[in-house]
């Protein structure tokens, strides 16, 4: 038997050992568990009979009361413990399966023997919880495995930095509780296991990269110090894949302290979420809470405005180039994206002190209980010392007050008497049972009927009054929209003003709220309402980062001011307007050299080193990007001429992927029309699913989808549909080009219907003619 075989098979008699542990756990966890249930079960059954109650006196009410509590404790109690047995005994299983993935054999200075250390998702004692059979990949030596190759290194903790000599590192593939592969690994961390890992089909749901994570990424995931910190990686640098493990660390670190309810991820599309969605569970943790930015501007914007979406305003802004309106557009997206704009909302907030406030009336049927003009004389009676904020509380308690009184008044207006007829059978009986109740504590004699159409009067007053309460409550009484507009009614020392006053005031008229007036318009709101803050969120996560504008940056960081922020993205996927032609993520924005920490990915993970040699050549400064080294195909491309060809290739093509085997296969587009006219012909021949904005799930098989839903998404076989001069001719298209093909793991093929886009005219030799 060779050496190496030998290694293996005692290897694996410990993986035997381990898992036979891991098995007898789990029995006994599942034993206790059972115990635990039974024993709520039970305290469910008996839960009165040992609660006295007894409400004679004041003292025996207290002693019922405090019964009960200590009661339903017990039971919460139960609940819980049981809920964290069910996720131990969760992880465990998985644990069963794979125990751990890496050793290394490290010598702390001034210890004669090194100690095998095996690292797994989560971490594993021996039956006398005295030594660690498998440590969490999280916890401090762990890092040895990711920062360093055999020879001298160290880890930080707590107490200090521990220095050493790692005289081992091994990384195992176990499936089932065996052993598949075995590598002992030099300078990095196993090229040939992230080869195996790599290689693999792509899935609809992201994988997490536990056992693969590379020095640099191990850097974003630690990292503890920084209050902002800033990763710029290339496309498919495992930015999301970092951000993900770097969740799954600090919940670790800080168990106890922070859970996921304390963590916040803005992710670019709801599809994302879907997509990444199971990383953290099979890492044993809960997910984070997830949003687009965009749900939370819907959330905090009236109804009655049709707010646009950023694709939305994407597609507006590639379909109208040429015409009049799309220089307009781009300096509006421009001006609104500024700090500068964020600076005249507050100069502008500032003057509503003296005037400009706006309301809107209060109506009841018609007529104006309280109208805008007397809202506004009111608002502007009360001290000009208080801060705005301060002023709409008054007022609208004032407001609340006065629509007590008037409710009242109402009751006994004569419509009232004619409506009640028309109440429901229930609101009769209602009253009915409201008078009996009532009549049982009150002995004093009304007329029945009269006191019931007091209480009918109540019930039909209440109905009316309640919607107009609500809109009190939720600060609706102010007209935001108007106050809003007022900001375009000057003059301004600024370049195209009038196109851009024209434009908002067109749209605003409308009911229509550009995405690019969304941040705005809420900041606009928190600063007349008072500042909106969540202090409960203790980090906050961006990903796809260069879309974000310095004004939506600088609303972010007010929003959760108690938050460190992890900022992910590649300035050459900026797609949108404002970032077209940035030069990096935070450029312009208020984010301050102290605060922040940049940490650089060059290495592309995601596709086969002769995609990525082709993707570097569609960028000005692609020399940086590396590939990690996998081979593959040159991408291919192929120019037709007509409309029909450029269907039927398309077809064929995806039919000769599909019987390579690949099994996620996206054809990408430049926008949703486009996307729309190659599904209507594949539809036809093939089972195709057609990915569009308001999707959330990510189907596996065929998709059709344009570039921009594409983002974050990675596909085993990417077709573009059509990469002619006609479609992508612009500057301003490189990067969404750029996007769209850097979602190819193992094969890329480009169409082109006429001529090929001027964005080609670098990839001669990395590109493959048909
Ligand atoms: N250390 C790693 N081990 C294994 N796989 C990795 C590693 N790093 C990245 N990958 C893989 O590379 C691919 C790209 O990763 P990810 O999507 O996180 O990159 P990204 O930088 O967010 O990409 P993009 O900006 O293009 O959306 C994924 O399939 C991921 O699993």
């Amino acid at each position: 038997m060779s050496n190496e075989q030998t290694v293996k098979l005692e290897e694996q008699k410990r993986v035997d050992v381990i898992v036979s542990e891991i098995k007898e756990k789990l029995t006994n966890l599942t034993e206790h568990k059972e115990k635990v249930s039974s024993d709520a079960l039970e305290i469910r059954k008996t839960f009165w009979n040992d609660v006295t109650i007894n409400f004679d006196e004041a003292d025996d009410i207290a002693e019922t009361y405090s019964s009960i509590k200590q009661q339903a404790q017990l039971l919460s109690e139960r609940d819980r413990s049981q809920g964290q047995l069910n996720k131990q005994i969760q992880t465990l299983s998985r644990l069963k399966n794979s125990p751990y993935f890496g050793r290394v054999d490290f010598k702390e200075e001034g210890e004669k023997q090194a100690e095998s250390i095996y690292l797994g998702i989560t971490s594993f004692m021996d039956k006398d919880d005295e030594n660690f059979l498998i440590y969490d990949w999280r916890a401090p030596i762990s890092s040895i495995y990711y920062d360093f190759a055999p020879g001298p290194a160290n880890y930080h903790t707590p107490e200090g930095t521990i220095e050493g000599n790692m005289e081992l590192k091994r990384q195992f593939i176990i499936k089932n509780s065996k052993i598949e592969g075995m590598f002992d690994t030099g300078v990095t961390i196993g090229d040939q296991l992230l080869q195996e890992v790599l290689g693999n089909n792509a899935s609809t749901q992201m994988k997490s990269i536990v056992a693969t994570i590379q020095r640099e990424q191990n850097q974003i995931i630690r990292n503890e110090k920084s209050k902002v910190l800033m990763v710029q990686g290339v496309a498919g640098s495992g930015k999301t894949s970092a951000a993900l493990q770097r969740v799954a660390y600090l919940l670790y670190r800080y168990r106890g302290i922070i859970t996921s309810q304390n963590i916040m991820l803005f992710s670019p599309n709801p599809l994302f979420n879907s997509y990444i969605s199971t990383v953290l569970p099979e890492l044993g943790e809960e997910n984070m809470q997830q949003t687009t930015f965009f749900e939370y501007l819907g959330s905090r914007i009236e109804k009655r405005m049709n707010l646009e979406d950023s694709f939305t305003q994407l597609e507006d802004v590639l379909n109208s180039e040429g015409n009049n309106q799309h220089d307009i557009r781009l300096m509006n997206i421009q001006l609104k994206s500024s700090l500068l704009f964020k600076e005249m909302i507050e100069n502008y907030v500032k003057s509503l002190d003296i005037k400009g406030m706006e309301f809107t009336d209060i109506i009841l049927k018609g007529t104006v209980l309280v109208s805008k003009e007397q809202l506004k004389e009111k608002f502007y009676t009360y001290d000009q010392s208080y801060s705005i904020p301060n002023r709409v509380e008054l007022l609208q308690e004032w407001l609340l007050k006065e629509l007590r009184k008037l409710k009242k008044l109402e009751k006994k207006k004569d419509w009232v008497r004619e409506e009640i007829q028309f109440l429901d059978k229930e609101d009769f009986l209602d009253a009915y049972k409201e008078l009996q109740r009532k009549k049982e504590f009150n002995q004093e004699s009304f007329d029945d009927f009269e006191r019931e159409e007091k209480i009918l009067a109540e019930v039909l007053v209440s109905r009316y009054f309640k919607p107009l309460i609500r809109k009190v409550k939720k600060m609706r009484f102010i007209n935001f929209k108007k106050i809003y507009s007022q900001l375009f009614v000057g003059e301004q020392d600024i370049q195209k003003w009038n196109d851009i006053r024209e434009y908002t005031l067109s749209r605003l008229n409308e009911d229509h709220l550009n995405y690019e007036d969304a941040t705005p318009y809420v900041y606009l709101k928190d600063l007349i309402e008072g500042r909106k803050m969540n202090l409960s969120i203790r980090h906050v996560f961006i990903d796809e980062a260069q879309d974000y504008s310095p004004f939506q940056f600088a609303y972010i960081k007010q929003l959760f001011p108690q938050s460190k922020m992890t900022l992910l993205g590649d300035i050459n996927q900026g797609i949108y307007t404002h970032s077209t032609y940035q030069k990096s993520m935070l450029q312009d924005t208020d984010f301050t050299e102290e605060d922040q920490e940049t940490i650089i990915l060059t290495r592309s993970y995601r596709s086969t080193r002769p995609i990525v040699e082709f993707t570097k050549t569609l960028l000005h400064d692609g020399s940086l990007i590396e590939a990690f080294n996998r081979d593959g195909n040159k991408p291919t491309f192929t120019q037709v001429e007509k409309k029909e060809q450029l269907q039927e290739s398309v077809l064929e093509k995806v039919k000769d992927m599909q019987s390579k085997g690949h099994k996620t296969i996206a054809v990408i587009c430049k926008s949703a029309t486009e996307s729309a006219e190659a599904f209507a012909y594949l539809n036809q021949h093939l089972d195709v699913h057609l990915m569009e904005k308001g999707t959330i799930t990510f189907e596996s098989g065929i998709v059709v989808i344009p570039a921009y839903l594409a983002k974050g998404i990675e596909f085993d076989a990417v077709i573009i549909y059509d990469a002619s001069n006609h479609v992508y001719g612009r500057e301003s298209e490189r990067r969404l080009f750029y996007t769209a093909c850097t979602r190819a793991m193992h094969e890329l093929h480009l169409f082109s219907m006429g001529e090929k886009s001027f964005l080609l005219k670098n990839s001669g030799e990395y590109l493959y003619s048909l």
